[in-house]
């Protein structure tokens, strides 16, 4: 009798909502399979609002939190070049945890301010609220300490341009329980590692690589083109600057901004000589 009875709290505690306490051991976000009440109704758009309306009544502010227990939360990182659907496939990721009731946050880089600070946009229009930052530790202070405690997802955008990646990500995942969802580039347009996306890879429970589509074959297209002769990593900039393409157009086009960067040069050097006659 007495075991029906623990078994049926220990039910009743599963399909409760989990209200998640500063410096109480985190409860494990329920997984999908298991019944539990959303904590929240409505969109992602909403869920996102909510926290961040949470803690702008607060005024933001808060200490460092301690670290607590031993609860471990997910890290799965979305990778690939421009275009391929890494902030679709976080918007939709991130939309379906708010839908199953948990309570999520949108992080994404001030550095991309193309279509307002206020909103993560996917180059075909869709959109979701969010937080954007200079760099992922000011989330916490920004948030709040009890915002910060009722998240349960964190999904974070344009995530090569955070230096503090990998760390926000341990601490964010192995001490407070988050589930982090990640999306960015791999690689810059030189086929360089970007920013410390890789190097989150070994704290990865999930690591997804999306392909585009050649702009120029239409095959699987896995790296991203510059079109200009800018050579600074960090570029702002969509179709106008970049355009994903497969490995045999990467090369062709590597061969054409070589020749014009010559031939420019050229130009220059003749325009200079011109002057000084
Ligand atoms: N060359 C392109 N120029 C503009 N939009 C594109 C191009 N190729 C694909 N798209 C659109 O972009 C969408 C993916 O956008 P998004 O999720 O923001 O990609 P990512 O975050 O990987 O850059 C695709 O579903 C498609 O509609
Ligand atoms: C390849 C490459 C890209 N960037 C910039 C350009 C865009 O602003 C973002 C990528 O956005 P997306 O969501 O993946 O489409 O990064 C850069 O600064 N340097 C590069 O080499
Ligand atoms: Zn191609």
């Amino acid at each position: 009798m007495r075991s029906i009875c623990a078994m049926r709290s220990l039910l009743a505690a599963a399909a409760a909502p989990t209200f998640i306490r500063a410096g109480a051991s985190l409860p494990r976000p329920l997984p999908f399979s298991l019944p539990f009440r959303p904590r929240r109704a409505g969109t992602m758009l909403g869920a996102a609002r909510s926290v961040a309306a949470a803690a702008q009544s607060r005024g933001g502010g808060g200490a460092e939190m301690e670290v607590r227990g031993t609860q471990s939360g997910e890290i799965h990182v979305i990778v690939g070049p421009m275009f391929a659907g890494k902030t679709t496939a976080l918007l939709r990721r991130v939309q379906a945890e708010a839908g199953n009731g948990r309570s999520v946050a949108l992080i994404k880089s001030d550095k991309d301010s193309r279509y307002g600070l206020d909103s993560v946009v996917t180059h075909d229009g869709t959109k979701m609220a969010c937080w954007a930052l200079s760099e992922l530790s000011s989330f916490h202070e920004k948030l709040g300490i009890e915002a910060y405690d009722k998240v349960d997802v964190i999904g974070i955008d344009e995530a090569q341009f955070f230096e503090d990646l990998h760390d926000f990500c341990c601490k964010a995942a192995d001490r407070d329980g988050k589930i982090v969802v990640v999306a960015g580039l791999d690689g810059d347009y030189k086929r360089k590692k970007f920013g410390s996306v890789l190097d989150i890879v070994p704290l990865a429970d999930s690591v997804t690589k999306l392909t585009a589509r050649c702009e120029l074959c239409g095959r699987r297209a896995f790296f991203t083109l510059r079109k200009t002769q800018e050579t600074k990593t960090e570029l702002i900039g969509g179709a106008d600057v970049y355009m994903p393409v497969c490995r045999q157009h990467y090369m062709d086009g590597q061969v054409v901004m070589e020749a014009t960067r010559i031939v420019l040069d050229l130009d220059r050097s003749t325009v200079r000589s011109h002057a000084l006659k």
